[in-house]
């Protein structure tokens, strides 16, 4: 990959995520003298030349740590740019490990409980894998509101089965109905431990107590974050992603990453053109258009921490 003028190095860097008994996960400091020192990772390093991921992460975590690992399943491939390189981290679960875990090149280590991560300052790229640890893996989005009894219906079995983060939207309906049902579904995402936002509506949001969706178009216009609510943004190219982050959003979604019927006018981005934009943000994202739960593995392959769709959601049961 080539930036306009420059080559930048292209890394491809494995990581673990370590577990002990209680859950708890491994976290190293990086070292003075060397780029983003201070920060707080996950342990590993550059693969070989000839290496496979697995090879270079069990070595790694010997160097490093003094232990002997087990390499697991991927979690999640964060393409990023780095001033001086282009980097894809790649992370996996380290299956199995036996210890004891020391930091033998002089680092800090530190066992995190899961939902204590994010206090930790990490690298641009570790936001992602932070969310992919943490955060629910789907975003369902409200589909259009005909019938009320019904559309509540299909929230109800969505949420039962599952289901923990939601966007409520439901384009053309009438504002006071809009108020009245949006109360009414939102009582039901909190009574099932399910975060709610509702798109677009900030002063709606806050009413509601519940964290605001919003949309492209408002992404340039906004001079800052929505104070004291959780705040998501669609995306739909680089310029909006710049948005988001200079707001400070929690996450992001970004598509559409295949044919859908909703966008027939406008090319899909595909998982490389998705991965491209991934590059030069650090927000989690998820991936929308025309994506369904099974695409989940390879949205994490190209550094999406999960899927957005309508369909899909609220016509079939959901697994967390
Ligand atoms: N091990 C590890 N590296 C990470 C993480 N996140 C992240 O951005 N990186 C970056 O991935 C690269 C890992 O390479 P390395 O551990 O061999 O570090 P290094 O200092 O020799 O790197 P350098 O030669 O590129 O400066 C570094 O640039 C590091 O900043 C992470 O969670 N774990």
């Amino acid at each position: 990959m080539r930036e306009m003028g420059s080559a930048k190095r292209l890394i491809h860097v494995v990581a673990g995520v370590i577990r002990d008994v209680r859950g708890r996960v491994l976290l190293a400091r990086r070292t003075e003298g060397r780029d983003l020192a201070g920060l707080w990772e996950f342990p590993g390093g550059k693969c070989e030349p000839g290496e496979t991921p697995e090879q270079a992460l069990a070595r790694e975590l010997h160097e490093e740590l003094g232990i002997e690992s087990r390499i697991g399943a991927p979690l999640i491939r964060v393409p990023q740019q780095y001033p001086d390189k282009t980097l894809v981290l790649d992370v996996r679960e380290v299956e199995a490990w036996h210890g004891p875990a020391r930091g033998r090149e002089g680092q800090a280590l530190a066992w995190v409980p899961v939902e204590k991560l994010a206090l930790y300052d990490m690298p641009p790229a570790d936001r992602p894998v932070v969310a992919a640890l943490l955060d629910p893996p789907f975003y369902a989005v409200t589909p259009p509101l005909q019938d009320e009894a019904a559309w509540l219906a299909t929230l109800d079995a969505a949420l039962a089965a599952g289901l923990r983060r939601v966007q409520l939207r439901a384009p053309g309906t009438e504002p006071a109905t809009w108020r009245r049902v949006a109360g009414q579904a939102v009582a039901r995402c909190v009574a099932a431990g399910a975060q709610v936002l509702v798109n677009g509506d900030i002063d709606l949001a806050r009413e509601l107590g519940i964290g605001v969706h919003l949309r492209a178009a408002q992404l340039a216009t906004l001079p800052a974050r929505p104070d004291g609510m959780a705040v998501a943004a669609s995306c739909h190219g680089a310029d909006d992603l710049r948005h988001a982050e200079r707001l400070g959003c929690d996450f992001a979604v970004v598509g559409h990453v295949a044919a859908t019927p909703s966008h027939p006018d406008r090319a899909p981005l595909g998982w490389d053109g998705f991965a491209r934009l991934r590059e030069h943000a650090s927000l989690p994202i998820y991936a929308i258009g025309g994506l369904a739960r099974e695409d989940l593995v390879l949205a994490r392959e190209h550094g999406a921490q999960g899927i957005a769709a309508i369909r899909g959601f609220f016509d079939a049961p959901v697994v967390r």
